[in-house]
């Protein structure tokens, strides 16, 4: 197994130790989360009982495969926990998120969710946001009108594509990819870009991770 992955894995499965039984469970997105969801599906064989909901179709798709069981709002709006990934985690625990555009459902999820744990190798810490591109959802329909307003912000925009093709959202939305550079406030940052016309979401989380779960080579390390 690469190295990224051993590191994923260990701070993937850490995060299950904090699932107790009765728990309606955040099953948060990406490749961090496979792991976690991997060793879930062992304590579920062994007997716990929890439900989880899922922050994308591809966690869905995991989750059912494992035989986790799952629920949705239409049966509860309390979750006790959210395990989520992490695209960058700045030294407040601040996130970018949203780089295999699950940042909607993710949003929705952790936002509700009683406590929030991120789980990521190493190489996902940074003093600062912004060396990654910070993704926006927005609605299609004048899109490149809320890409320019995007732009005059300061940033470059991408148009997220997968395949050579338009990549859609779990939503049915567009991901426009901003590059703002190091991003000096993120928080603001985020409340600006919400106010404008057409953007959905942010892939910004800020002041809402409880505690971080940083898998290293041979060691998981506690951000709180
Ligand atoms: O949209 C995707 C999510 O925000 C993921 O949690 C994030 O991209 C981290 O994914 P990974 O664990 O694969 O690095």
């Amino acid at each position: 197994m690469k190295t990224s992955e051993l590191k994923k894995k260990i701070a993937g499965e850490k995060a299950v130790d904090s699932i107790e039984n009765g728990m309606t469970i955040g099953l948060g997105s990406g490749s961090t989360v496979y792991w976690m969801l991997r060793k879930l599906k062992e304590k579920v064989d062994s007997g716990l009982n929890i439900k989880g909901i899922p922050t994308s179709k591809r966690t869905e798709g995991w989750a059912k495969e494992f035989g986790i069981p799952l629920t949705d709002f239409s049966e509860t709006t309390k979750i006790d926990l959210a395990i989520d990934g992490a695209n960058e985690i700045d030294t407040n625990l601040n996130l970018l998120k949203g780089g295999g555009g699950s940042l909607v459902r993710e949003k929705i999820v952790n936002h509700l969710a009683n406590r929030l744990i991120i789980i990521a190798d190493d190489g996902k810490l940074c003093n600062q946001l912004g060396k990654h591109h910070l993704p926006v959802e927005v609605v299609p329909f004048g899109w490149k009108a809320t890409a320019r307003s995007l732009e005059q912000l300061g940033c470059s925009t991408t148009m997220r594509l997968q395949d050579e093709q338009v990549f859609i959202s779990d939503n049915g939305n567009y991901i426009i990819d901003c590059h703002f550079g190091l991003i000096e406030n993120p928080n603001k940052l985020h409340e600006q870009l919400k106010l404008l016309v057409g953007v959905i979401e942010t892939g910004l989380f800020c002041n809402m991770t409880d505690l971080a779960i940083i898998g290293h080579e041979e060691k998981v390390e506690l951000l709180r």
